[in-house]
């Protein structure tokens, strides 16, 4: 315990950015550095409880997986006045559950293309959480983050008579990343707090643990199949079991292949889905590898 009021010296609060029984999120500026954070305080949890277990395993999560470029960045966490506190990557772009929001609102949803980023980049992290022997359990809209990125791509000098005026043409470049690693276990010696029922497979909730990485890739699937129109997704009841099934209704507006593709993620057997290694080589998202 630190009675040192870090958060408040270290730290200049911009504003909340989202709360949920899981505490408190602020975009905060570091007064040192001047970088933007994402810092979330929650209460801190009974010493010994599940909740203390939970958020020790998040710290541990983050620091055993480190840098990725898939993986929203872990910097810092202590306790102070009663409070846990964790010190993330700010990702710019909001969350995937609030794009999906924003884009049936602008009635302009995700394109084919933009899917398939999607599942690419959350392949990548995935393999990269799965080769460190570690399962997220908790893949959703809701713990993805975008950070979008304006690149420069060229500046066009056209002379036009009043001497020159310069043309920019900026691209913005969108990456994924997997956030919220409070339901982060180990494939050895798991200890399985479950996700969002919305997006778990029916072998976790049987407590069969043998294939975890499995369950990831499931949630993954639901996740695509939300962000292409197929939500909102239930939470229980025959709709729920319809899915475990492995019947998911056509997404029309996309490929033959890329609704087989979300079909065999969400297969009822976890070893028919294809691990985060093989979707990552899929033709449907390195369509120009010739097989
Ligand atoms: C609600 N919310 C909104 C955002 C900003 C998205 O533009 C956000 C972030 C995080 C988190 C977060 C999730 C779980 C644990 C710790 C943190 Cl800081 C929550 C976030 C996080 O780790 N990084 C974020 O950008």
């Amino acid at each position: 315990e630190s009675n040192i009021p870090r958060y408040h010296q270290e730290f200049h609060e911009v504003g909340l950015i989202g709360t949920g029984e899981f505490g408190s999120v602020y975009k905060c500026i570091n007064r040192l550095d001047g970088c933007v954070y994402a810092i979330k305080k929650s209460i801190r949890p009974v010493a010994g409880s599940v909740n203390e277990k939970n958020a020790l395993n998040e710290v541990y999560a983050h620091a055993v997986l480190g840098k990725h470029q898939h993986v929203v960045r872990y910097y810092s966490a202590w306790a102070e006045d009663n409070h846990m506190i964790i010190q993330n990557e700010y990702c710019n772009g909001g969350s995937l559950a609030d794009a999906i929001v924003n884009r049936k609102n602008e009635n302009r949803m995700f394109s084919e293309a933009e899917l398939r980023q999607l599942l690419l980049h959350v392949a990548e992290g995935l393999r990269y959480v799965h080769s460190m022997q570690l399962v997220h359990m908790d893949i959703k809209p809701g713990n993805i983050f975008i950070s979008k990125e304006k690149r420069l791509l060229g500046v066009n000098y056209d002379s036009a008579d009043d001497g020159f005026d310069e043309e920019e043409t900026v691209e913005e470049e969108i990456t994924y990343k997997i956030g919220d690693l409070g339901h982060v276990t180990s494939i050895n010696n798991p200890q399985v707090e479950e996700g969002d029922c919305r997006y778990l497979p029916t072998e976790i909730l049987r407590e069969d643990l043998a294939h975890l990485t499995k369950a990831d890739i499931f949630s993954l699937g639901l996740t695509v199949y939300e962000c292409g129109g197929g939500g909102p997704l239930p939470k229980n009841g025959p709709e729920w079991h319809e899915i475990r099934n492995g019947n998911l209704k056509d997404l029309p507006q996309y490929s033959r292949d890329l609704n087989e593709l979300l079909k065999m993620m969400i297969h009822p057997n976890p070893e028919t889905r294809p691990s985060a290694v093989s979707l990552m080589q899929h033709r449907v998202l390195c369509p120009f590898s010739n097989k």
